[in-house]
C-alpha cells in the first residue's frame, strides 16, 4: 500500500537511487550540482576482451537508451541461459586493466583503508586480478568477522557513473510513471465496478455459514456453476477477515470463533490463489494471518530478474555499461552483493547477449547468491558442493575462489548435469570436478573437504511465483520423504566436512522452502545425531531468524542463528540457509552416517565413518600429525606444549601408538586401491 511500483519490484531492501540522491552526493562532495553533460570519466576505461574492442561508454547514448527506455516497449521473453559451452577462457586474462588501475587502484585503496565505495565499486576492482577475497561479496566475511559484508556507498563515484546510473533511473522512472497513470486509471475503473458489486448483499462464495459439509459443497458447487467465483468478492472477504483476526477482540461478530474465521480465511486463499488446502494451511501456519496473505500475494508477482556478475570474466561496471548501451534499463540488486545486477527491462534476449555468450554473468535469483555468500569460500580451498546442477552455486564458488583451489560439483541428476557443465564451461571456470552420486554416498566417496554446500532438493515452497504447480502437487507424503532425504544429506555432508580444516570446516545448507519440515527441523536433527557441529552466524546482513520453536515443536536455541527469506518480506524467492561449523571428528559409531542410500532402517545403522581426507605421503602424515599437535597444543597465551603435556620425548604411549599404526594401514590399503574395513575382518576370514 502506497508502496510505488519500482519499490515493489525492487530487490531486496533497496536502495532508492534518484537524481536527488546522485545530487545530494556531489553537494556532499562539494561538487556542482548540473544536468548531465557529456563527459564520461568512464571514457578513459578502455576494456579489450579476446572478441571485438566494445565502443567507449557514453553517458549521452545511455541517457538516449534510457530515454528510449521511457518509450513502451515490449519487454523481451528471458530465456533460459543456454549451455552453449562457448569457452573463451582467455578473456578474463586479456582486460586491459592498465586503464582500470588508475581509476580502480583507488577503490582498492579505499577498501584497504576503510574508505567508503561507490556504488559500482565491488569486486569489480579487485576480483578479477587480485588474488586477495575482494572478488567475493563476502570480502569481509570471513569467519570471526560476521556480518561484515561491504556495503558500497557511492562517495567516490566518479561524474560519469553518477550520471550513467541517474540517467538510467531517470529514464526507468519516466517509463514508470507512465505506466502508474495507466495503471491507475484501470484500477479506479474496477474500483467504480466493484464498488457496484459490493453494494449486493454477500452471495454465499463457496457456500458461507453453512453448516452441513456436503450440503455446503454440493450448494458450493451449485452457486459456483451459476456465478463464477468472483475473485473482488472473494479477496473482499478475505482482507476482512484478516482484519478481523488483527483484532478479534472488537472485531469478531458474536457466536463466531477464531476458529471459524481461520477457517473460512483459509478457504477462500484455496479459492482465490488456488493451493490445495493441504498446503494452504501449512504456509499460512508460518504466519500471522496478515504476513501470511503479504506472502500469498508476493508469490502471485514474479520476482525480479537478477543477474551475477561473473567476476572471473567481468567487472560489474562495465557488463552494466555494455547491457545498458543494449538498452537493458538495470541498477546494483542492492547493497548485500557486489555482484548482483537487477534487470527492470531489457530489449534483448539476456539469454544471448554477446556478454552472456562470453560468460560475462548468469542468470541467477538473488536468493540464490546468499548460501554461497555464507559458505565464503576462500581461495585454494577444496569444496564440495553436494546439490549442484544447474551450477549457480558451484561457479559463484569458483569465482569466490578466483578459480583458485578445487569444487567438486556433484548431481546424481546427469540430465540437470549437462547444464551445470554448460555453465561452468561458458563462464571460464577451470576449479570444477563434475560427479554424479548419490550425494549420501559422501563422505565413501570423498572427504575431508574444507567446505561443504549442501542446497537440498526440496518441495519449492518458496519459489511458488516460479513453478505455481507447487500449490496443488505437494502432498503430505512429500513432507515427509523430502525431510527424511534432507535429513539422510546433511549427515553425510556434515560428515564430508574436515573439522581440522586450517581455513574452513564450514557447512552451509540451504533450502528454496520455507517450510519447517524441510528447514529447522531438518538442522535440528542434524544437531541432535552430530555433537561435533554446532550453528554459527550466516554472515548475510537481512533474513528473519530461524524458528526455535514451532506449532508445540521445540527447536535448539542456536536455531535462532539460521536465517529465513521471504518474498514478501526481502522481494526474493523463499529460502532458508545455516550455517553450520564442525567442531570435532565425526564420532566413529555416528548413528545415520552417510552412505547408505536407501531411507528407512538404512538411516538408522550404524557405519562405520572412513577418514577419507585425501592420502597425504608418510612425510605429510608426520608433517600434519604435529602440526595439529601444534595447533591444539596452543595454550591461550599462544606458547606451544605437546598434547600430551609431556614435552616432545615423552614415554611411548601404546595404545596411541596402535591408533597411529592401524592408520597407517588403512591409508597403505587405500594406496593398493583396497577396503581398509577388511582389516576389521575376523582374523580366520582374513587366513582364509
Ligand atoms: C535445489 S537443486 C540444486 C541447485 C543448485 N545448487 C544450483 O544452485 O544451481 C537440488 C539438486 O539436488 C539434486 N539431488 C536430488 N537428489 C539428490 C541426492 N540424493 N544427492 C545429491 N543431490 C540430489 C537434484 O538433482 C537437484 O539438481
Amino acid at each position: 500500500m502506497g508502496q510505488g511500483r519500482r519499490m515493489k519490484r525492487k530487490q531486496g531492501m533497496p536502495e532508492a537511487l534518484s537524481e536527488e540522491h546522485f545530487a545530494n552526493l556531489k553537494r556532499k562532495a562539494g561538487l556542482p550540482v548540473e544536468p548531465p553533460v557529456e563527459k564520461a570519466s568512464l571514457s578513459n576505461k578502455k576494456r579489450k576482451t579476446g572478441a571485438a574492442k566494445k565502443p567507449e561508454p557514453a553517458p549521452k547514448k545511455a541517457a538516449a537508451s534510457a530515454k528510449s527506455n521511457g518509450k513502451p516497449k515490449k519487454k523481451s521473453k528471458l530465456p533460459e541461459p543456454e549451455a552453449d559451452g562457448s569457452e573463451d577462457e582467455e578473456m578474463g586474462d586479456e582486460f586491459d586493466l592498465d586503464q582500470l588501475e588508475g581509476d580502480e587502484s583507488s577503490d582498492e585503496e579505499a577498501s584497504s583503508g576503510g574508505k567508503k565505495k561507490n556504488i559500482w565499486s565491488d569486486d569489480e576492482d579487485e576480483d578479477a586480478e587480485e588474488d586477495d577475497d575482494s572478488v567475493f561479496d563476502s570480502d569481509d566475511q570471513e569467519e570471526g568477522k560476521k556480518g561484515k559484508f561491504v556495503f558500497s556507498d557511492d562517495e567516490d563515484e566518479s561524474d560519469a557513473e553518477e550520471k550513467l546510473t541517474a540517467a538510467n533511473i531517470a529514464g526507468l522512472s519516466r517509463k514508470l510513471d507512465k505506466k502508474l497513470a495507466e495503471d491507475k486509471a484501470i484500477t479506479e475503473a474496477e474500483l467504480q465496478e466493484s464498488a457496484m458489486q459490493t453494494n449486493i448483499d454477500g452471495p454465499k462464495i463457496f457456500g458461507e455459514g453453512l453448516e452441513d459439509d456436503d450440503e455446503e459443497d454440493d450448494l458450493a458447487k451449485k452457486s459456483q456453476a451459476l456465478l463464477a467465483p468472483d475473485l473482488q468478492l472473494l479477496r473482499q472477504r478475505i482482507t476482512d477477515n484478516i482484519r478481523v483476526l488483527d483484532d478479534f477482540a472488537n472485531l469478531a461478530e458474536e457466536g463466531r470463533s477464531r476458529a471459524e474465521y481461520t477457517a473460512q480465511l483459509l478457504k477462500d486463499i484455496c479459492g482465490y490463489y488456488g493451493y490445495s488446502p493441504y498446503l494452504a494451511e501449512k504456509l499460512f501456519n508460518l504466519f500471522t494471518p496478515r504476513e501470511a496473505f503479504a506472502f500469498f500475494e508476493a508469490n502471485e508477482m514474479p520476482r525480479p530478474v537478477v543477474i551475477r556478475t561473473n567476476t572471473l570474466r567481468t567487472h560489474r561496471r562495465d557488463l552494466a555499461q555494455a547491457l545498458i548501451n543494449r538498452g537493458v534499463t538495470l541498477e546494483p540488486v542492492g547493497k548485500w552483493s557486489k555482484v548482483g545486477l537487477q534487470i527492470f527491462e531489457t530489449n534483448v534476449p539476456l539469454g544471448a547477449t554477446p556478454e552472456y555468450l562470453a560468460g560475462h554473468y548468469i542468470i541467477q535469483a538473488a536468493a540464490s547468491f546468499l548460501p554461497v555468500m555464507a559458505l565464503s569460500p576462500q581461495p585454494n580451498e577444496r569444496v564440495l558442493d553436494m546439490a549442484s546442477a544447474p551450477g549457480g552455486k558451484t561457479t559463484y564458488c569458483s569465482a569466490m575462489m578466483n578459480n583458485t583451489g578445487v569444487v567438486f560439483a556433484n548431481d546424481p541428476n546427469k540430465e540437470r548435469a549437462k547444464g551445470l557443465i554448460g555453465n561452468v564451461a561458458r563462464l571460464g571456470v577451470r576449479n570444477v570436478i563434475v560427479c554424479s552420486y548419490d550425494g549420501r554416498e559422501f563422505p565413501r566417496v570423498m572427504g575431508g573437504f574444507d567446505r561443504v554446500l549442501l542446497d537440498a532438493p526440496c518441495s519449492g515452497t518458496g519459489v511458488i511465483s516460479k513453478d505455481p504447480s507447487v500449490k496443488t502437487n505437494k502432498d503430505e507424503k512429500d513432507f515427509i520423504s523430502l525431510p527424511h532425504m534432507q535429513k539422510q544429506l546433511l549427515l553425510s555432508a556434515i560428515d564430508s566436512v574436515n573439522h581440522a580444516s586450517e581455513t574452513g570446516g564450514f557447512l552451509v545448507y540451504s533450502t528454496c522452502s520455507v517450510t519447517t519440515e524441510e528447514n529447522e527441523a531438518v538442522v535440528n536433527y542434524a544437531l541432535s545425531r552430530r555433537p561435533n557441529v554446532k550453528l554459527v552466524d550466516t554472515g548475510i546482513p537481512f533474513g528473519k531468524e530461524g524458528f526455535t520453536s514451532f506449532m508445540g515443536k521445540k527447536f535448539h536455541p542456536s536455531l535462532k542463528l539460521t536465517r529465513r527469506f521471504y518474498p514478501h518480506a526481502h522481494n526474493i524467492d523463499g529460502f532458508y540457509v545455516a550455517k553450520f561449523q564442525k567442531i570435532g571428528p565425526t564420532p566413529p559409531n555416528a548413528i545415520g552416517a552417510a552412505g547408505k542410500k536407501s531411507g528407512g532402517a538404512a538411516a538408522d545403522a550404524e557405519v562405520e565413518v572412513i577418514d577419507k581426507t585425501p592420502i597425504a605421503t608418510d612425510d605429510d602424515d608426520v608433517e600434519s600429525e604435529e602440526k595439529k599437535a601444534g595447533k591444539k597444543g596452543k595454550s591461550s597465551n599462544g606458547t606451544s606444549s605437546s598434547s600430551s603435556g609431556k614435552g616432545d620425548f615423552s614415554a611411548f604411549d601404546e595404545e596411541e601408538d596402535v591408533k597411529y599404526i592401524e592408520k597407517a594401514k588403512r591409508n597403505a590399503m587405500r594406496r593398493r586401491g583396497l577396503d581398509p574395513r577388511a582389516l576389521k575382518k575376523p582374523k580366520a576370514q582374513e587366513k582364509k
